[in-house]
């Protein structure tokens, strides 16, 4: 059912500073800050060869990654996402097989226009994984 890596995401405490890292240390191409409120993040894609990296920090005072930066404040990897063709027939065998699907259920546009779903980390090895629908 799930296809390519989409990308990883980073937890930072500062984006200016690790966005910076990534294109002078890391000599990554490294895009510009986007706002998401309604993900409550303010996320730089980091463009590779073969996936993408999401820097992430918190963007006003109801961020779902706040939680997460209190726990390890030097940040660290956030979630993982993969593309699936089908995200209503993924949706619908994940529920069925038990697991369990965040938020109302329902995909929202994420940050490429593209309808995505988290799945609880406690379901899946410790590791919040994220689904996106890329077309
Ligand atoms: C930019 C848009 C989009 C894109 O297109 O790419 C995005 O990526 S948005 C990214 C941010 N959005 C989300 O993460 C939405 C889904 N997340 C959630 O619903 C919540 O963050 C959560 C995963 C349910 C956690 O909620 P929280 O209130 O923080 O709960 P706890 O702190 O109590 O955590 C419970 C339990 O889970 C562990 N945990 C939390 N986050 C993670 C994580 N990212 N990876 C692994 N484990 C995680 C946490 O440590 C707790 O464990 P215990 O302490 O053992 O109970
Ligand atoms: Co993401």
């Amino acid at each position: 059912m799930i296809g390519r890596l989409n990308h990883v995401a980073i937890a930072v405490p500062d984006l200016g500073a690790a966005a910076a890292q990534y294109r002078q240390m890391l000599g990554a191409e490294v895009g510009g800050p986007h706002d998401l409120p309604d993900h409550g993040v303010t996320v730089v894609f980091v463009d590779l060869p073969n996936t993408r990296i999401e820097l992430m920090s918190p963007l006003g005072t109801d961020s779902p990654i706040a939680a997460f930066l209190d726990k390890s404040p030097a940040g660290g990897i956030h979630h993982i996402c993969y593309e699936v063709d089908d995200i209503l027939a993924a949706r619908n065998r994940l529920l069925a097989e038990g697991a369990r699907v965040l938020g109302d259920g329902q995909p929202r546009t994420g940050a490429h226009g593209h309808p995505v779903l988290f799945l609880h980390p406690k379901d899946f090895n410790g590791c919040l994984i994220e689904l996106e629908q890329p077309k």
